[in-house]
């Protein structure tokens, strides 16, 4: 039996593009897809400045396949000595859409992230005032802080106070993976969202682990107990606002994932969509995937919905996606969800 959905072109939320000949390869994976994306800025060296958020959009642009549409929402990489009237010239342009916090160490590429709070606070300020969203990688980085509760404790000790000492900053906690970080964003009707990704909606830690460690699931903040994944995906059909996707859709090349030290990261955005449409399909809340992953995400950024549609439909044979992708010297290997997909995507 065939089904079809016909919905608004969906956004990704929070996406890592890369450069070079990987960002070459990915970008078309995204852009078949998705309007507009939240760029990630942990490139090496990190985009810190309007200036280098302005090249790095270039360089995009430039590697857009010719006759497809994407829009690229640029953000900064917030450092200690991030400039706060660079930071509001930036948005005031409308170059950026938010400033991304990486606590020092939590990720790849992170090093260069915020240590001591107090050195950020104006830029925060001026956040708040010019209405500048912050996303967050909500973990500490604490050694003796267990990696499974890394997320629970950030909420704790970091995002509460922080929220609490900057009023009307708004934030959007980065791919949420614990019924914890559900729940405060349900305990706090104002000037919060968050995104989910796709792996944390079908996948907890006995799929990476059981059996054998499986380096393609293995991202962070890293997949938690099944009564977390159920959490995300309560939220995430739920239709409430303030859930929206964000894929994290984050390619390494293969050789680093398969690895003796693997990378962190999921390369999920060539079948995000088809494997959202049957997570969706599964908890029998199809009619709320338009607003997870095309109408919340605008509505928080204050954004228009995008105008043009896809159509979602489910045929009765299994849809396939290659299973690696070349990039430049290397292959990036596709996510693997670990069951046949049924939904394909048309535009
Ligand atoms: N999610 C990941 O596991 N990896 C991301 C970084 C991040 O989003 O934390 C990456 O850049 O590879
Ligand atoms: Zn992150
Ligand atoms: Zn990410």
């Amino acid at each position: 039996m065939t089904q079809s959905l016909t919905i608004a072109r969906p956004d990704d939320w929070h996406l890592h593009l890369r450069d070079g000949a990987m960002l070459q390869t990915v970008l078309p994976e995204t852009a078949r897809h998705f309007a507009r994306a939240i760029i990630m800025p942990n490139l090496v060296p990190p985009v810190v400045t309007g200036d280098q958020a302005a090249a790095y959009r270039d360089r995009i642009l430039a590697a857009l396949p010719e006759g497809m549409s994407f829009e690229p929402l640029m953000t900064l990489y917030l450092t200690e000595n991030t400039d706060p009237e660079d930071v509001a010239a930036a948005h005031a342009s409308g170059l950026i859409k938010a400033v991304k916090l990486y606590p020092a160490g939590a990720t790849t590429n992170s090093a260069s992230g915020v240590q001591n709070f107090d050195n950020v606070r104006a830029v925060l300020e001026k956040m708040a005032e010019i209405g500048c969203p912050l996303c967050v990688h909500g973990e500490v980085t604490d050694r003796d802080i267990d990696i499974f509760d890394r997320e629970a404790v950030f909420i704790d000790r970091v995002l509460d106070p922080v929220r609490k000492a900057t009023p009307g900053l708004r934030v959007v906690m980065e791919h949420i993976t614990t019924k914890d970080g559900a729940d405060y964003v349900l305990a706090n009707e104002k000037d919060l969202g968050a995104t989910i990704t796709v792996q944390h909606l079908i996948l907890d830690r006995n799929d990476m682990l059981v059996g054998g460690m499986r380096p393609h699931y293995y991202c962070l903040p890293i997949l938690k107990r099944g009564v977390h994944r159920e959490a995300l995906l309560a939220a995430a059909v739920s239709g409430d606002k303030r859930f929206f996707l964000g894929t994290d859709s984050a390619p390494h090349p293969t050789h680093a994932k398969e690895s003796e030290c693997c990378s962190a990261g999921c390369f999920t955005a060539p079948n995000a969509l088809s494997i959202l449409a049957q997570t969706f399909e599964k908890s029998g809340a199809l009619d709320k995937l338009e607003g997870f992953i095309s109408r919340h995400g605008p509505a928080f950024y204050g954004l228009p919905i995008n105008d043009e549609t896809i159509t979602l439909t489910k045929g009765d044979d299994e849809v396939t996606y290659p299973k690696t992708l070349p990039a430049g010297d290397h292959t990036v290997t596709v996510f693997d969800p670990g069951f046949p997909l049924f939904w394909s995507v048309s535009s």
